[in-house]
């Protein structure tokens, strides 16, 4: 059996079996996670954070208990240890080797977020020699790195970066030290380094006691997106933004008493119970199908825009934009509420094309941008942490920005020449592959694609990509629903092959 894992000294997760590249959910397997961590009594932290924070996340979470604490709001007061023993951490190393995974992330949990001391000296050196070197990712925070290293205090950016590439030195593929407790800082940076380069990672700070369990929480977040499929910096980026939204949310919430409380991790499902069906959030693999409208070819067919997003999905289009660009605003904008609604219905994803204020206005889930329109930067200032952004690129510098100005996906064409968009630049399956290996984000091949081609774009099986985004395949055609379940019957086939390929 595959598995994906995620280990902290409080947890350790493992996923049955990626995800196929497929809309249809019904043979999909969920995403799954293993904890084993430490019982939080208080509900914030340790194994009730992580339980909370899969499902928050859309991903299955299961348990094995190493500890037992007690803790309330103004602190641990009696506790057994996350890992409290060398033995459980040795007894935990070993089954890692004898059941290999796919992914293993360590939350180094040596000191809460109140301060209080989780895992005693005893343990480092069997972290150091045995977990360290397994791990895929580690999250410790400024106190952890510095026990650790066995070092000072860390107090600076640059002292982060140090401690990272030192760390990095102990075996971890990724590191990333969490900046959190940094004085004198006022946004929430923590240095990610994958070895080569460094990245600050930075968000608002948010003004909140409830800060309890945030460690946790994003240490899960990252497991639950890697077992969704996601390659590690998106699902560093997402598990950040994650706890971001979160502590924004909860940030007036009064749980206990203390100087510290824990916050809301399933606030999605509750503002989405309200709203939709569809989860909040980005799944990269909603780019399987991607259905991209016209204004011109909806007036030439003489359908209107909601009937062509109807088919589209019906036909099984996994994500929608609307690209209208002749369209006068009133219009737009109650098409565009009228599309949301169905969309959402269905738990499919709307963005609109270049139009921030249509997205806000009709509280869409997203937008796409192209490097001529507003910069991805502005529009993530605009949109917030949650919104889904796209941008248009087809070089690997584009591509780099685009990541940096915190957008969540790439759509990178015309791979085949195309009469939808004017001069366009044709960069052709090598310019696709270039821009797919360098891209830190999931991508979407979009330009002159059809159902005769698009086998031979997913077959690529280039690591990113993840679906094709199509026009006038779907829209300049007589029946959009027949075209939509011919290019979706395609892509499954492609996908299925590729994952006998790699398997
Ligand atoms: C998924 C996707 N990829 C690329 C584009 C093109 O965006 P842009 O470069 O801004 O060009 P216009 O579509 O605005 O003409 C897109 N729309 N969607
Ligand atoms: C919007 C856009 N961006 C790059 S190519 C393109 C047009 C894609 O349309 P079609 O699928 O009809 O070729
Ligand atoms: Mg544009």
């Amino acid at each position: 059996m595959a598995y994906t894992q995620v280990l902290s000294t409080s947890c350790m997760f493992y996923k049955e079996d990626r995800v196929p590249m497929t809309s249809d959910n019904s043979k999909m397997k969920p995403p799954h996670v293993l904890t084993v961590a430490g019982s939080d009594s208080g509900a914030g932290a340790g194994i009730q954070a992580d339980l909370k924070t899969c499902a928050a996340r859309g991903v299955y979470c299961s348990t094995v208990i190493t500890a037992v604490t007690a803790q309330n709001t103004v602190g641990v007061q009696v506790k057994t240890g996350m890992l409290p023993s060398v033995g459980i951490v040795s007894v935990l190393s070993q089954s890692l080797h004898e059941f290999p995974v796919r992914a293993l992330v360590v939350d180094p949990v040596m000191v809460s977020t109140s301060g209080d001391v989780l895992a005693g000296p005893s343990i480092l050196a069997e972290f150091r020699e045995e977990l360290l070197p397994m791990a895929d990712i580690i999250t410790p925070n400024l106190k952890e790195a510095s026990a650790l290293l066995g070092c000072q205090q860390l107090k600076t950016v640059s002292d982060m970066r140090s401690a990272a590439k030192l760390l990095h030195e102990m075996g971890p593929r990724y590191v990333i030290v969490k900046g959190g407790d940094l004085p004198d800082s006022l946004d929430a940076v923590d240095v990610f380094f994958d070895g080569q380069d460094f990245y600050e990672l930075r968000s608002s700070r948010i003004k909140t006691r409830n800060t309890h369990g945030t460690g946790c929480s994003l240490a899960s977040c990252i497991a639950a997106e890697l077992a969704k499929g996601s390659s590690m910096l998106p699902a560093v980026k997402v598990a950040k933004r994650y706890v971001e939204t979160a502590l924004d949310y909860s940030k007036d919430i009064a749980i206990g008493n203390g100087t510290q409380g824990p916050f809301d991790h399933i606030f999605r499902l509750k503002s989405n119970g309200q709203k939709s069906h569809r989860q909040v959030g980005f799944n990269p693999s909603d780019l399987f199908l991607y259905a991209v409208t016209d204004s011109g070819m909806n007036e030439k067919w003489g359908r209107s825009i909601t009937d062509a997003v109807k088919a589209a999905i019906e036909g099984g289009a996994t994500i929608v934009q609307l690209r209208e660009k002749d369209a006068e605003t009133h219009k737009f904008l109650e098409a565009a509420k009228a599309c949301c609604e169905i969309c959402h219905s269905h738990g499919i994803p709307l963005l609109i094309n270049d139009r921030i204020d249509i997205a806000l206005a009709c509280d869409a889930d997203g937008v796409h941008v192209g490097q001529s329109d507003m910069p991805a930067s502005v529009a993530r200032t605009l949109l917030g942490p949650e919104k889904i952004i796209g941008v248009s690129c087809k070089t690997i510098e584009q591509a780099h920005q685009a990541w940096i100005d915190g957008a969540d996906y790439i759509g990178c064409g015309g791979v085949y020449p195309t009469n939808t968009k004017a001069n366009n630049l044709t960069v052709g399956l090598e310019g696709l592959k270039t821009v797919c290996k360098a891209s830190k984000l999931p991508v979407v091949a979009i330009g002159g694609i059809n159902a005769s081609n698009a086998g031979s774009v997913m077959e690529t099986a280039v690591q990113n990509l993840k679906g094709v985004a199509v026009v006038s395949a779907l829209f300049d055609r007589e029946c959009i629903l027949t075209e939509t379940r011919k290019l979706h019957a395609v892509l499954k086939t492609a996908a299925s092959m590729t994952l006998q390929r790699t398997h």
